[in-house]
Parts: structure tokens; C-alpha cells; sequence
């Protein structure tokens, strides 16, 4: 097994280009998804909305709990990441989706890498292509940069280190509030005491830049399908363009529910990891993204794991006689080597027990069908 996470994916290389989709006015059939591929279906009419914690409320932890328990996900504001430090990010991003093809792909990614320009890795599970492309960075993006910018790219890795660090504060942050919530202190959990900040080493994050140009046909098409993210939690940036849809599920209420864009504010997905250390008592959102006809789109997710020599398993205080241990314990690099090898089955294919499958999310029979992963 690879123990670095650039090695996730040596043995599932992944090839398939990113076309240029600026300009196209019709959606070529190999990007026409059908109803039973999860096309986009309107939203049902009534439904609760995603919640929006603000961090310096009083009742945060209470309403974070509730959310991680029941939604997997919710908004903060109020979480202390500076607007200017957000907004130098999607410029990043901005520049760099604005690029000519072959500009872009002077920073493309290797079949079997993590880093660099490329189609998202999960297309290669799905018969249509999705309308999008993404810039994935773990570790420094100064080599790529580089390669693109040859004149300025300091500024743009500034901008990258910086958000890289708010997001690294944030991610902890917010991790001990979900695990607080659940009764979880420092004391439980020996390994995420440890600060020691040799991120540049060992990566405990990866960020990944989204682009959804705007499209002919959004009905028909996909941005990105269904999928639960492989990381403890992941933050999302989205720009003033909404196309975040999570799945909601249970009862008469199931169906995808779009996350508003909130200036200054971010998405928290809880991620497959989180919900193995809480021993399945958080879920894993499915979530996906839509594209629409007038405005490209752009996302930015900070995809926080833990360091990659420690092995994640559920915390033993959640463990007892009537809650047993669901899963066996892996290092992120492991876990992203299974995603990339059974996407939607990878949880079960980590899964101890057989009471999880009445537990796990991903299994219950509300999920309308979606591949998730
Ligand atoms: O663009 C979005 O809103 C979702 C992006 C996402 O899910 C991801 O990068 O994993
Ligand atoms: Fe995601």
C-alpha cells in the first residue's frame, strides 16, 4: 500500500482528457445525461434548507451537532477566513480556467497523479462526461504555476498559502466542534493533538478548484455526479453562481436540495473519514453540481484528511455492546487507493459489521439510487 498521498492513485490511473467546452453551442451526446444517470430533476417545492451556523453564536456547537447528525452539512459564516483572502483564491482559479487549452494542460495531471489540471477522477465510473474541469493542488502548486505563470507566479502562490493556512485553521476548528458535539475531547483522539505543521511534507489537505462553464443544454448535462468526498471534512468556496445540490434523505422530504451561495460564507461537507471516526453516527453527504445556461461557475474545496501515517477508525467512546465497532481502521492514502478502485462501494468494502448496514447512510433505501462514493 502507498503510504504518500500523491501515490493514492499509482494503481488506478485515470486518462481521459478535459475538452474545451468554452464556445460550444450544442451539448455533444457523449455530455447528454439521462434521467436514470441522475440527470438534474427540479428541486421538490417544499424542504428545509441546509443550515447556516454563524460561529459566534452561543448555540453553535448545539446546532453544529444537529446538523453533522442529521445533514452532514451546513453553512458557516461568521467563521473568521477573511472575504479578501477568499476572494484572492477564486482569482487563482479565474486565471487560471481563463487560460487557453494548451495552456492549461502544460499543468494536466498524470493518469496515475493527484495534482495538477484534469477532468474529475470519478468520471471515469460514468458512462457521460461531465460538464466541468478541475486544478487539484496537494502540497505546492509552485512547480505548476511556474510551468503557467513564468512572471508572476509568486503572487498566485501567495495566494494559495494563505488560503491554505486559514483553511488548515478552520478545518481544525471545526473538526473538534463536530467531535465535541458527539462527546469526543483531545484526549480521545492522540493523534490530532499532534500540530506539529509540516504540512509542505505531509499533506493533510488537498485543495481542488472546480469550473463549470456555462452550458448550452444544463438540463441534460452533469458538472459534477453524485459523490460523498474521501476526507474528513471538506470546505467549500463556491462563487456567487449556485449549482451545490446535496442529497437529502428520508421521508417524504428525499431529493436534492440546492446550497444558496452566502457571500463570505462556506459549505462543510462531512467526509467518508469523519463518518468511519464517528463510528457512522455522521453522515457522509452525497452531494453533486449542477451547471447552468448563462454564467460559468467556479468552486473551491479544501479536502482536509489527517496526517497520512495515522489510521482512522471509529473512536473507541462511540464504541460499545450496542454500538460496534462498523469499520476497520485505514490511513487517508489507503482510503483514497479503495475510492478510486469501488467509488460508491467503498465504505462498504471498509465496513466490519453486519448492524452497519441498517446505519450507514450510503446503504438506506431513501438514496433514490445514486452512485455515491
Ligand atoms: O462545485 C461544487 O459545488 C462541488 C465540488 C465538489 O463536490 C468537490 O470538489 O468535491
Ligand atoms: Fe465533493
Amino acid at each position: 500500500m502507498p503510504s504518500k498521498l500523491a501515490d493514492a492513485f499509482r494503481s488506478h490511473p485515470v486518462d481521459i482528457q478535459p475538452k474545451n467546452l468554452h464556445d460550444l453551442k450544442e451539448l455533444p451526446d457523449s455530455y447528454q445525461w439521462s434521467a436514470d444517470q441522475d440527470r438534474p430533476e427540479p428541486e421538490p417545492a417544499h424542504h428545509e434548507p441546509v443550515p447556516v451556523i454563524d460561529l459566534s453564536d452561543p448555540n453553535a456547537l448545539e446546532e453544529i451537532g444537529h446538523a453533522c447528525t442529521t445533514w452532514g452539512v451546513f453553512q458557516v459564516v461568521n467563521h473568521g477566513v477573511p472575504a479578501a483572502v477568499l476572494d484572492r483564491m477564486e482569482d487563482v482559479a479565474k486565471s487560471f480556467f481563463s487560460l487557453p487549452a494548451h495552456q492549461k494542460l502544460k499543468a494536466a495531471r498524470s493518469p496515475d497523479g493527484i495534482s495538477g489540471y484534469g477532468l474529475a477522477r470519478i468520471s471515469s465510473f460514468f458512462p457521460k462526461l461531465m460538464w466541468s474541469e478541475g486544478f487539484t493542488m496537494v502540497g505546492s502548486p509552485l512547480e505548476h504555476f511556474h510551468t503557467i505563470w513564468p512572471h508572476h507566479y509568486t503572487r498566485f502562490c501567495d495566494s494559495v498559502e494563505e488560503y491554505d493556512k486559514q483553511m488548515q485553521n478552520l478545518a481544525q476548528t471545526l473538526m473538534w466542534l463536530m467531535l465535541g458535539s458527539l462527546g469526543i475531547t483531545k484526549e480521545d483522539l492522540n493523534w490530532a493533538n499532534n500540530n506539529s505543521n509540516s504540512t509542505t511534507t505531509n499533506p493533510r489537505a488537498a485543495i481542488q478548484l472546480n469550473h463549470y462553464p456555462a452550458c448550452p443544454d444544463p438540463d441534460r448535462a452533469m458538472g459534477l455526479a453524485p459523490h460523498t468526498d474521501s476526507t474528513l471534512v471538506t470546505i467549500l468556496h463556491q462563487s456567487n453562481t449556485s449549482g451545490l445540490q446535496v442529497l437529502r434523505a428520508g421521508g417524504g422530504t428525499a431529493g436534492w436540495v440546492t446550497v444558496p451561495p452566502i457571500r463570505g460564507g462556506l459549505v462543510v461537507h462531512i467526509g467518508d473519514l469523519l463518518h468511519i471516526l464517528s463510528n457512522g453516527l455522521c453522515p457522509s453527504v452525497v452531494h453533486r453540481a449542477v451547471v447552468n445556461r448563462d454564467r460559468n461557475r467556479i468552486s473551491i474545496a479544501y479536502l482536509h484528511g489527517p496526517p497520512s501515517n495515522v489510521r482512522i477508525s471509529p473512536v473507541q467512546k462511540l464504541v460499545g455492546p450496542s454500538q460496534p465497532q462498523m469499520y476497520r481502521a485505514v490511513t487517508w492514502t489507503e482510503y483514497l487507493g479503495t475510492k478510486a478502485k469501488h467509488f460508491d462501494k467503498a465504505l462498504s468494502s471498509v465496513r466490519l459489521c453486519a448492524a452497519a448496514e441498517a446505519k450507514d447512510h450510503n446503504n438506506n433505501n431513501n438514496n433514490n439510487g445514486v452512485q455515491v462514493g
